[in-house]
């Protein structure tokens, strides 16, 4: 288990400050839920943490060491809200979970000496079937395309890619916005059982308070791109200290703040 640490995160386009100056600690096993009005930089930190967005200044440190960009983001996995993102449309589900597992280069680049190379195709066969039974996708299934799935099976993949790389931080960006309400609930609720079994620390963005309530241990709230709020999940939404908490808060009304809020 590993925790993720931002130290001074800074992102601009051109001469557009996106996110300012950040520190944040999502402790090791734990749910850290970002969140914050529409354009206040969410999407754009939890790129920058894997490189996607361009850290003008800042340290990402996985487990207290700073992560390496030549070493491929192994150690901290990104889904998107819209899978298709993550999933190459012309490739089969088992396929694209298989090319996530760690392990050997492909034989050409690393002869492969010992193991008959049938008994290691038979054993990765099997590890992306358990990943795919992890999600709840049938692993009968894995030669199909993504476009042979629902939104929310596709979903399902999409984790089931992004933790056959047997991450140490998960970042969920917005990863059920896109579903119908129907199918929203389980794949939250899968997604915060694997979080609870495998435990890796996950970074969780979303506008929805009341899902990022039902996750988190703890809540950052950023503002302009600047992080002006961050606490323990009950405290925040219980007891907001910063008025763009009150203001996200009082847009939720099951969720708008007791009458002990100062
Ligand atoms: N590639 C880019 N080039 C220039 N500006 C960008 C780029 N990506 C994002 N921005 C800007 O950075 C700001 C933050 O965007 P970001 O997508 O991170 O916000 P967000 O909080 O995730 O918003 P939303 O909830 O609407 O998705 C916005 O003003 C956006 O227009």
């Amino acid at each position: 288990m590993s925790s993720l640490e931002l130290r001074g995160i800074t992102v601009r386009y051109g001469r557009f400050t996106a996110v300012q100056d950040v520190d944040l600690l999502v402790p090791e096993g734990t749910v850290t839920g970002l969140v914050g009005g529409s354009g206040s930089g969410k999407s754009t930190l939890g790129k920058a943490v894997v490189g996607l967005a361009p850290r003008t200044a800042g340290r990402v440190l996985v487990a207290g060491r700073e992560t390496d960009r030549r070493r491929g983001r192994g150690p901290v996995q990104l889904v998107f809200q819209n899978p298709y993102a993550s999933l190459d449309p012309r490739m089969g589900i088992g396929a694209a979970v298989a090319e996530a597992l760690p392990g050997p280069a492909a034989p050409r680049l690393r002869p492969f000496r010992g193991t008959p190379a049938r008994a290691r195709r038979a054993a990765r066969d099997a590890e992306v079937a358990r990943y795919l039974e992890l999600v709840g996708i049938d692993p009968a299934r894995a030669a199909l395309t993504p476009d042979a799935l629902s939104g929310g099976q596709r979903q399902r993949v999409a984790l089931a890619r992004a933790l056959a790389a047997r991450p140490a931080v998960l970042i969920a960006d917005e990863i059920t916005s896109a579903l119908d309400v129907s199918v929203q609930g389980a794949v939250l609720n899968l997604l915060r059982r694997l979080q609870r079994e495998l435990g890796f620390a996950m970074l969780f963005i979303s506008h929805n308070l009341a899902v990022v309530r039902y996750l988190s241990d703890q809540v950052a709230v950023l503002d302009g791109g600047r992080l002006v709020e961050c606490g323990p999940t009950d405290r925040v939404l219980r007891r907001p200290a910063h008025p763009t908490t009150r203001t996200l808060l009082s847009c939720v009304p099951t969720l708008a703040p007791t009458e002990d809020a100062s």
